[in-house]
């Protein structure tokens, strides 16, 4: 797909490609890049809408390297500059990619489904991965609802699956394979993503903060990494020191944020920071600071500034 990246003499049988994975809020998207990655990367929570980057997972697996593209859930109902950015988001993925995983719930196809899937290009091979196929309890009605799908888009191959089966990963795994294009690997067999560490920070204290203050608190809270600063440490081989800014739309939901004598905030810091320990190999010191922002959603120019382009 991308001709500076020109495949090199010398990787025989090796293959490598793009893999766009997209589906509007709550179907499993970030549930399948982690199980198809193998290793936790991206958030995923009861809540929709907590994947707002596009977040780049590599698997390397037998001879074929796996690079998954996650994408935002289509938004169709708002039109704030922070939907239009992903909007975007999901636009860029669909066009240049070598393979679409198109994810519906299995049994269902709503008005918000029909509008991701009227942005798949008819020139780019999609599977469609029926997920959830464990919570639904009549089995025989999948069959014609299968048939029904045939009929809305030309897919590649219809997966009935859970994300939360390894064996329905793997099997996955078989047939996307058999779409990427031959080609010598573009990433180190043990690299995961391409993203950098101060984004598994942000990542990760988002999902402290969305898990530990439930369903109160809107999506468009964020968090901005202040200060990433790696300090020599004969004690502890890495040190990292972290400065983060949980910002709010309200002072309401600063106050929940930062809970009773400050316990809640306490609680989001030592999770984040065990995780980041775990994560980055580390001794983490990590400082987390709330911050009231009004408005941030609307604002196209701050939408940018977070780095959501
Ligand atoms: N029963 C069942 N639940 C699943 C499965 N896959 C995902 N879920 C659950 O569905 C919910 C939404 O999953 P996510 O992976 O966050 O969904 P998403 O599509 O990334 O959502 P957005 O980030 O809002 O776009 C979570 O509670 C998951 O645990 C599955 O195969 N079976």
């Amino acid at each position: 797909m991308n001709d500076s990246q020109a495949p090199e003499p010398g990787a025989e049988g090796q293959r490598c490609g793009l893999i766009a994975i997209v589906g509007k809020p709550n179907v499993g998207k970030s549930t399948l890049i982690n199980a198809l990655v193998g290793q936790k990367i991206s958030i995923t929570s009861r809540k929709a809408q907590t994947t707002r980057h596009r977040i780049m997972g590599i698997r390397t697996r037998d001879r074929a390297q796996f690079v998954f593209v996650d994408t935002p859930g289509f938004q169709t109902r708002h039109g704030s500059a922070l939907n239009k950015s992903l909007n975007k988001a999901v636009l860029g993925a669909v066009s240049d990619v070598d393979l679409v995983l198109f994810v519906v719930e299995a049994g269902s196809f709503s008005l918000q489904d029909a509008t991701v899937l009227s942005l798949l290009k008819s020139d780019i091979p999609a599977l469609l991965v029926a997920n959830k196929l464990d919570t639904v309890h009549r089995r025989a009605e999948i069959a014609p609802w299968l048939k029904s799908m045939q009929e809305r888009h030309p897919f590649a191959e219809f997966v009935p699956m859970s994300a939360r089966k390894p064996a329905d990963v793997e099997r996955l795994l078989d047939l996307i394979e058999r779409y990427l294009p031959e080609q010598p690997w573009w990433h180190a067999e043990d690299e995961l993503t391409d993203r950098n560490e101060r984004f598994l920070v942000s990542e990760t204290v988002r999902e402290k903060l969305f898990r530990l203050t439930g369903d109160e608190l809107p999506y468009t809270s964020t968090v901005v990494v202040d200060q990433f600063k790696e300090e020599p440490s004969p004690r502890h081989g890495r040190f990292v020191r972290i400065a983060a800014t949980i910002v709010v739309e309200r002072d309401g939901h600063k106050a929940m944020v930062i809970g009773e004598k400050g316990e809640r905030l306490k609680r989001i810091g030592s999770e984040a920071r065990q995780e980041l320990e775990r994560l980055m190999q580390a001794k983490v010191f990590l400082e987390l600071w709330v911050k009231v922002r009004s408005g941030w959603a609307d604002d196209a120019a701050r939408v940018r500034s977070f780095g959501y382009e």
